[in-house]
Parts: structure tokens; sequence; C-alpha cells
């Protein structure tokens, strides 16, 4: 599209969430940009994402058959999710980054990878060691109580 150039340098959340805000600023869509709509908005956009590789069954990683026009209809249908999952957590009051790494560490407690190797069981299917009655009682049910108090905010 005539006008969009790309960029080398890196690009991190917090210079998404200005950006949009200053989108909204600009074209005074604040009023249109609460959370509700921003959340349909969303969903919306993953539709949209889906229907790019519906019908096609299993892809490749790395999607080696597709044309660049598909890849790049890719890239844009990622970007709204992306950019309305962004501007959802900052009306919210969430710091999306802060949120996600604490989120992984969340995932390693819950899915050690001594006991899911190779297995994508959920955690509650998981039989965790610790429990004494060795029943299949998930490894994620201590996980609140394994954060420090730091990582729990
Ligand atoms: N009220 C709005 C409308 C749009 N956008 C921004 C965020 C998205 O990145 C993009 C979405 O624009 P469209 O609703 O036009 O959706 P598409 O870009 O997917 O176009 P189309 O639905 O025609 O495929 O624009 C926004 O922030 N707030």
């Amino acid at each position: 599209m005539a006008g969009v150039e790309e960029r080398e340098s890196e690009v991190t959340l917090d210079e998404l969430k200005k950006k949009m805000a200053d989108f909204a600023r600009e074209r005074d869509w604040d009023q249109f940009h609460s959370p509700r709509n921003l959340l349909l908005a969303l969903v919306g956009e993953v539709g949209e994402l889906s229907e790019i590789f519906q019908w096609k069954g299993e892809v490749p990683r790395g999607l080696p058959d597709w044309e660049e026009e598909e890849r790049q209809h890719l890239g844009e249908e990622l970007s709204d999710v992306l950019l309305y999952l962004v501007r959802l957590s900052d009306i919210c009051g969430v710091d999306l980054g802060q949120a996600a790494l604490r989120k992984l560490q969340l995932n390693a407690i819950k899915y050690p990878a001594k006991l899911c190797k190779g297995s994508s069981k959920k955690h509650t299917q998981v039989n965790n060691n610790n429990n004494s009655n060795n029943s299949s009682v998930g490894v994620g049910v201590d996980v609140q109580f394994s954060l420090s108090s730091e990582q729990k905010q």
C-alpha cells in the first residue's frame, strides 16, 4: 500500500500501545475503544485470521507454498489481533508485557519439563509425584503458592 514502509529496528509492546493510543486520539475514537468494543473487535479479527487457514487442511510450518500476497495478508490479520489485544490491555490497565512474562512463569510451574516432555496432556491430566495420595491431581494446583509475593504483585 502507498505510504507503507518497513523499519529495521525492534518493535516493543509499549511502542504499539502508544501508537494505538495516538491513532485513536487523533480520530476522536477513544469514545469507541471501550473494553467490550475492543474485545468484540479482537474476536472479529481472530475470525478473519481463521478464514485464511479455513479449508486448507494442515499446512507445513513456515508456509513454504504460500504466495507472498497470502503471507502479507496473514501478517495483516495477525497484526489486527495483536493491535486490538494491546489496546484492550491498555484500556483495562493491564501491563501486557509484564502479565505475559508472569504467565510464562506460571506455565513453567504448571508444566515442568521433566513431567511434560513429549506430552501434550493438560496439566490436570499429568501425575504429580509430589501428591502423596498418588491421584492425578494437576501440577497446577499449587501454582499460586509457588510464586514469590513480589511476582504475585
Ligand atoms: N474503531 C477502530 C477501527 C479500526 N481500528 C484499527 C485497528 C485494526 O488494526 C484495524 C481494523 O480495521 P478494520 O475494521 O477496517 O478491519 P480490517 O483492517 O481487517 O479490514 P477489513 O475488515 O475490510 O478486512 O484498524 C481501530 O483501532 N479502531
